[in-house]
């Protein structure tokens, strides 16, 4: 039995694993060996960056389980994957407190001004310019899973409101106000200054935030984006910008990655751009063994795996999700 895992350990990360998992073989393909090495896996440990033959891997019939080392899953749950007895499961949550902390970075940063200050910097200007104030606004969450939860828990001390939408109904934690239906964002988006995303991709949310949705945003609002950027359609993010209905937005994904020089979303004032690094932390590999050697033994022991996602759903339920 052979454990392929792609997500960059060190010795001493795969030392662990082979404990989890004395009886099997552990081999470190990194990105360079993956789709080389996956049909040999009976259980894949990782998020290949590169492009997978997944009906090589299906074809060899071997693989019995997917640990994605990201939360998001659009880069496994492809048709044959889905349809077939590949159990899924996801990071959910693993990464809720630098993704928590990424979207504080956006938060601030935009209604602090900072764009602006920065680019003044850039040319020793010192300007006074005034900002915005982040107490007294009413947040809304879009998906209120391990990282929506986390976002939830930072940024109600900042005398916040917050309000959320979920696709499971569930009773919140104290710091959410009201939780929604998923089908009552809009609903949502009329009564809050700032909107935050932290639903996964899949396909209905595939393009969700369009013109419709930008629209029924309150005029002078901010948007935050911490999921993934194919949610949103870019164009009408930059649209709903350009006409002032939106007053600013933090991005850490966008539609394209690496963003396009070509993009109008550079060199605006307005809008804050991360590099897609939400998840990274100085824990991250650290924390995805731990919580990966859990999941080995639960699954040599016949018990439920973390975060295994209903495939068709695309996302696990609140009672799996991995806290740490
Ligand atoms: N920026 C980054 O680096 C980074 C890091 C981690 C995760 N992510 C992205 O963020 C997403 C969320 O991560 P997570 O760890 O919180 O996952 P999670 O599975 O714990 O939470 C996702 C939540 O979204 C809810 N949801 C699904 N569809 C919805 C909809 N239409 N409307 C409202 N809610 C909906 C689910 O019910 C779930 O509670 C991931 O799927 C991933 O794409 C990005
Ligand atoms: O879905 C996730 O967990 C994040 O987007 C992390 O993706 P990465 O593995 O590319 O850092």
């Amino acid at each position: 039995m052979r454990i392929v895992l792609c997500y960059p350990v060190e010795p001493h990360h795969i030392a662990q694993i082979q404990a989890a998992a004395p009886d099997f073989e552990v081999v470190d393909a990194g990105q360079e060996r993956i789709d080389e090495l996956l049909p040999t896996a009976d259980i894949f440990i990782g998020h290949a960056k590169v492009p997978v033959d997944w009906d090589r891997v299906l074809k060899a019939n071997r693989l019995r389980w997917i640990q994605s080392s990201a939360a998001g899953l659009d880069h496994c749950l492809v048709p044959g994957v889905i349809d077939s007895d590949i159990v899924v499961s996801s990071a959910s949550g693993l990464f809720a407190p630098q993704v928590a902390e990424q979207t504080m970075t956006l938060l601030l940063d935009l209604i602090r001004s900072q764009g602006r200050f920065n680019r003044a910097n850039s040319r020793h200007e010192f300007i006074r310019l005034p900002t915005d104030d982040l107490r007294q606004k009413k947040v809304g969450i879009v998906g209120l899973g391990g990282n929506g939860r986390r976002i939830a828990k930072v940024l109600k001390p900042f005398d916040v409101s917050i309000v959320a939408t979920d696709y499971f109904s569930f009773d919140p934690p104290a710091e959410v106000e009201r939780l929604l239906p998923a089908d009552a964002v809009d609903e949502m988006l009329a009564e809050v200054d700032i909107a935050i995303l932290a639903l996964p991709l899949n396909a209905q949310t595939r393009g969700m935030f369009d013109a419709d949705r930008f629209a029924k945003m309150r005029p002078g609002s901010y948007f935050i984006n911490v999921a993934r950027g194919q949610v949103v359609v870019e164009s009408a993010l930059v649209d709903a910008l350009d006409s002032g209905h939106l007053r600013g937005a933090g991005v850490d994904v966008t539609e394209v990655e690496p963003l396009p020089d070509e993009s109008p979303l550079w060199d605006r004032e307005n809008v804050i751009i991360t590099p897609h690094v939400g998840a990274q932390s100085r824990w991250r590999v650290d924390d995805t063994t731990v919580m990966v050697c859990e999941n080995l033994r639960r699954f040599q022991a016949g018990e439920s795996i973390y975060n295994t996602v209903d495939k068709q759903l695309g996302f696990p339920s609140p009672e799996v999700v991995w806290h740490g």
